[in-house]
């Protein structure tokens, strides 16, 4: 685990930036590929860790996995046998909500003792409302909680069950993604405080539609789908717009520029809703041409604003709120406790250290304007935390981000992207392009 010097900028940073591919459309699209009738492709594959674990999982439960020498993010899938013979396996589920989540119901369909397990802060991470619910759809689990092993015999019966999916998204997603391959379908509902990051659920219902899944929501809290088989998909992973959000933000802090080529004209990714945050923080956004550009302004805006939507954004908002004039208030984003760490907790923490004014609230934060100064920004294992710390340092002197290395949750290699993206305004600056 190193310690990175986050770099300092002087001047604003002036940038296109290319992102990999998402996370969330990956790891949907190589567990439907696992399930399908055939085989799949899926390209511009993100090749960071959550996704390397999903490749990894699905070939223990005896998918084929085949990677392009080529173009590591074309990657090519045999789904699982349709009549599975007796197999155990191990799953690592690292810290990947996607994994550990959408698996186990994969798992079910299998034959074979299942074990999983993860990182020691994926062992405190929400997951007996999945697991309930399967155990109610029949399936034999020992567990609520990483470690645990399922007994897979091969079908699972499925029908209708009821969840409390305040605590994530992905306990719906995660359901819906297989029911297609359970006997009787699923109906699933939802009991409980709101349930949290929707436009993943938007996600899941499209990207199932595409693969011929017959999925419907029946209210704001139920989703049916029906059982079918899962037709094999040629998958195109749009870029990851939750981690451009990072990127974009240097735009804001730094009165700058970056532009995200290859930004989706629509899309079911929440990410892209950092450009209306970042409008209503006083950058101007354009899209033109599929290009996303993004221009700070010459001091921020602070924010009220709900995330429950966008919840994996609040890293990066939050970042910029202490950056910003004014009193913010972020709010119905009480599951980031159950996150990668508890989001509240760290940004809270982390924010105060370097001077800054941060308390929490039952259901967010309110960060309010003080002059922030260097120091140590920890991570604690969070991809977002480390992008985050990043993102302060670039205006903040002698800011260092411990385990800089955590980005490859979701992205290959953050250090040097940033890097790339101020090498861009230097080059520009000083001629040395033309
Ligand atoms: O389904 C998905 O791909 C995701 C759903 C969200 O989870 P929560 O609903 O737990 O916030 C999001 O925060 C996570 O990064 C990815
Ligand atoms: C919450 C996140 O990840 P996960 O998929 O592990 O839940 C995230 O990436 O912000």
């Amino acid at each position: 685990m190193s310690i990175w010097t986050a770099p300092t900028v002087t001047a604003p940073v002036d940038a296109t930036v290319e992102l990999p591919g998402s996370k969330s459309i990956t790891n949907r699209a190589l567990i439907l590929a696992a399930l399908a009738e055939g085989p799949s492709v899926v390209r511009g594959t993100l090749r960071s860790r959550d996704a390397n674990l999903m490749l990894d999982a699905i070939s223990a439960l005896g998918a084929t996995v085949r990677i392009d020498p080529a173009d590591p993010t074309t990657v090519s899938i045999e789904p699982l046998p349709a009549a599975p013979s007796a197999r155990d396996a191990d799953i690592d589920c690292g810290l990947a909500g996607t994994v550990m989540r959408f698996l186990p119901p994969v798992a079910a369909l299998t034959s074979g003792r299942v074990h999983f397990d993860g990182d020691e802060q994926a062992r405190s991470r929400p997951l007996d409302t999945v697991l309930d619910a399967l155990r109610d759809l029949g399936v034999d689990i020992d567990g609520s909680a990483l470690p645990f092993t399922l007994t897979a015999t091969g079908s699972v019966r499925g029908g209708e069950v009821t969840i409390d999916a305040s605590a994530s998204s992905q306990f719906v997603s995660g359901l819906l993604l297989s029911a297609a391959r359970f006997d009787s379908g699923v109906l699933v509902r939802h009991v409980g405080d709101r349930v949290p990051s929707t436009p993943h659920i938007d996600m899941t219902i499209e990207m199932l539609t595409t693969a011929g899944v017959a999925v419907s929501t029946e209210s704001n809290s139920s989703w049916r789908v029906d059982p079918g088989p899962i037709r094999a998909v040629d998958w195109v992973v749009e870029p990851d717009l939750s981690n451009a959000a990072a990127f974009l933000a240097a735009a804001a802090a730094t009165g700058g520029r970056i532009t995200v080529p290859r930004w989706p004209a629509t899309t079911t990714q929440p990410g892209a809703r950092i450009a209306d945050v970042l409008a209503r923080m006083g950058c101007t956004v354009e899209l033109l041409d599929g290009e996303l550009t993004v221009r700070g302004p010459d001091r921020l805006t602070a924010i009220e604003i709900d995330l429950s939507d966008i919840g994996e954004l609040t890293p990066t908002i939050a970042a910029l709120c202490a950056l910003a004039d004014g009193e913010s208030v972020l709010s119905g984003i009480a599951h980031l406790r159950g996150h990668e760490t508890d989001r509240l907790a760290a940004l809270t923490t982390e924010i105060n250290r370097l001077g800054g004014d941060c308390a929490e609230t039952p259901d967010g934060l309110h960060i309010r304007p003080r002059a922030l100064h260097g120091g140590r920004w920890e991570s604690y294992a969070d991809h977002r935390m480390a992008t985050a710390g990043a993102l302060i340092g670039l205006v903040v002197d002698d800011v260092t981000v411990d385990d800089i290395e955590t980005t490859q949750k979701t992205l290959p290699d953050f250090p040097g992207q940033w890097r790339a993206m101020l090498d861009q305004a230097r080059h520009e600056q000083t001629g040395l392009d033309s």
